[in-house]
């Protein structure tokens, strides 16, 4: 904690962090009381440096590089790549990664930082508050301190029936054995009974239907219902996981049930709270059944955050795929949640699911992330199979925005090497995309529904084809909130996209788009100045050369013209 009026901060723009006490410099600095507050503005601390008493933590940003007059935010890892490898060998498709036991020292969270890891999610099914909170401190500091930028994303618990196995670590069912799974409560283990965590579960359910164990691990058929329980004969033996998914079967279709459950548990809400708290990028929501879960999560961000959180939807169930285009309009992103999605329609269909989701979520210009046993047998073994490379690539050649690590990273011995498999053959399917031509065949759903919405979205369609028709080295678009980044990268053109804002919110949200670099820094209405200041700043740190060419998309709205909205594509060739 620091006094600011105290601090020589002539004519620099500072990060306050901290409960405010008073209007600062005169500014009224909007917060809510419940949330710490962390917001950069533009103080002109020369003229109230006596009038202060404002007691603030002032973050130094410098080493961040954040904002700073004549700074450009690249952080280490694209810088390097870009060194290494030039504009076209920037990898386009991002990686997520899980965090678990296995990687939650900031040891091994900064070795998947430098491997490339975009986004760190945390999975709250799993761990402790404090963990958590632990986890996504050494990353922020990791970002702050050294110059990376990876961003936070939770997973909530969601409401689903799954079996309580106590402190056994699993439970083997033989064949036309005798079962008793009950909602009754009691400590430790009882032999041949299941605890389920919901009271309601065998509701609807007749003597005859089937159980189905996480989508199939193992099957029993129902006898008799039994009170609330359920006796059941096992009909395929298998092993019974911790929080084990059931799933009721007839006539060999999935019975639809609609168990009353909110999407969100009161855990989940409690724990969004908290993630909000702890100043994180993402919130993915589990078993999302349809567009309102989302929407009223979005509202209560906007009244409660001071940033702008992005809420990712997760496919994962038979309703949320009946309802796939309400979801996606009302999410900023989707995730492909196969785990659970096997468990609800046969494994089979996953391809082609896959396929349709991440082709709506192309058309609604929605990023989208591919999750689930990619490198399933990493978790236990050093190389791939044949088959989880080829899976990945399809992946990419379906031009995922993203691809996640589940168990490969948050238990796995070989999460850096899983990370590296993604990344290698991501950038290997990218290439023979890129050869193939194949954004061609991208055929774009009109979105824009008002006239700046349409200028915006042709104009990045239009700048996309003369980017790959001029062979430009890279796209520079200027952005507040993204969005006309988002619009580039939908048309997943082949020179990379450096994405140029002033809002920390945005870069940390862009770096879940496909072929988006978001770098922070500091923008002015001026827009000649900004592109110039860009160019030499890059030029200086020898990123570009004599004769590259870049193109340059602009939708800053300058606020001394309020009434003028400038929209423009320029291309510059580097003398
Ligand atoms: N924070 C954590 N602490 C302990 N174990 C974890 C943690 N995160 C993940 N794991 C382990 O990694 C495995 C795979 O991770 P993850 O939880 O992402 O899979 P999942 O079950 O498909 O996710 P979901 O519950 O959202 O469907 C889990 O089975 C769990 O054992
Ligand atoms: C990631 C996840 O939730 C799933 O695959 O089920
Ligand atoms: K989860
Ligand atoms: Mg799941």
């Amino acid at each position: 904690m620091a006094v600011v009026g105290d601090l020589a901060l002539m004519g620099t723009k500072i990060k306050l962090i901290g409960k405010l006490e008073k209007r600062v410099f005169g500014v009224p600095l909007s917060t809510s009381p419940r949330f710490s507050f962390s917001q950069t503005r533009n103080l002109d601390v020369s003229k109230s440096r006596t009038a202060v008493r404002a007691v603030l933590q002032v973050e130094k940003i410098q080493s961040s590089g954040e904002l700073k007059e004549g700074f450009l935010g690249f952080d280490v890892v694209s810088e390097r790549e870009l060194k290494e490898n030039g504009f076209l060998g920037l990898r386009k498709t991002k990686l997520v990664c899980t965090i678990g036991p296995a990687c939650s020292c900031i040891d091994e969270l900064e070795k998947l930082a430098i491997a490339g890891m975009n986004v760190a999610r945390l999975n709250m099914c799993h761990n402790s508050r404090e963990w958590h909170q632990d986890v996504i401190r050494k990353i922020k500091k990791l970002n702050q301190e050294k110059g990376y930028c990876v961003s936070v994303m939770i997973d909530t618990e969601g409401n689903q029936i799954q079996v309580d196995l106590g402190s056994s670590s699993s439970v083997k069912a033989e064949e036309a054995s005798i079962w008793y799974f009950t909602t009754e409560k009691f400590e430790g283990s009882r032999p041949f009974t299941i605890q389920a965590n919901y009271e309601g579960f065998s509701e609807g359910v007749n003597s005859g239907d089937e159980i189905v164990i996480d989508g199939g691990m193992a099957t029993f058929e129902v006898i008799e219902k039994v009170g609330n329980g359920l006796r059941c004969k096992c009909t395929d033996p298998g092993l019974l996981l911790p929080r084990a998914k059931l799933s009721f079967w007839r006539d060999g279709k999935l019975l639809g049930r609609d168990y009353d459950l909110p999407t969100l548990s009161t855990k989940d809400w409690s724990d969004i709270v908290f993630g909000i708290s702890e100043n994180i990028d993402f919130i993915a929501v589990s078993f999302v059944k349809d567009a309102e879960a989302i929407t009223h999560l979005r509202d209560y961000l906007t009244t409660t955050s001071s940033k702008a959180i992005k809420v990712l939807a997760k496919i994962e169930s038979l309703e949320s795929l009946r309802r796939l285009e309400e979801i996606v309009e009302a999410s900023d992103g989707i995730m492909i949640a196969r785990g659970d999605l096997g468990v609800e329609i046969p494994l089979e269909q996953i391809p082609s699911v896959q396929k349709d989701i991440t082709y709506v979520c192309r058309q609604l210009n929605k990023p989208v992330i591919v999750a689930s046993q990619l490198l399933e047998s990493m978790v236990e073994y050093p190389t791939p199979t044949r088959a989880e490379v080829a899976d990945v690539s399809e992946a990419v050649r379906q031009y995922a925005d993203a691809l996640m690590l589940s168990g490969e990273s948050a238990i796995g011995s070989y999460g850096m090497k899983a990370l590296s498999v993604l990344r290698t053959t991501s950038t290997r399917m990218e290439q023979s995309c890129r050869e193939e031509n194949r954004q061609t065949l991208l055929h774009q759903r009109k979105l824009g529904a008002s006239l700046p919405d349409q200028i915006a979205e042709q104009i990045c369609n239009c700048a996309v084809e003369m980017a790959d028709n001029l062979g430009v080295d890279a796209i520079f678009v200027y952005t507040k909130h993204g969005k006309m980044a988002s619009l580039l990268s939908r048309n997943r053109p082949n020179p990379p996209i450096f994405a140029l804002t002033n809002d920390n919110s945005t870069q940390m949200a862009l770096n879940l788009q496909w072929g988006v670099t978001p770098l922070l820094t500091d923008l002015s209405d001026d827009m000649e100045g900004n592109v110039k200041k860009t160019v030499e700043l890059i030029k200086a740190k020898g990123m570009i050369k004599k004769d590259d060419a870049i193109l340059v998309v602009s939708d800053i709205i300058p606020i001394s013209t309020a009434q003028t909205i400038f929209q423009s594509i320029q291309v510059m060739t580097i003398t």
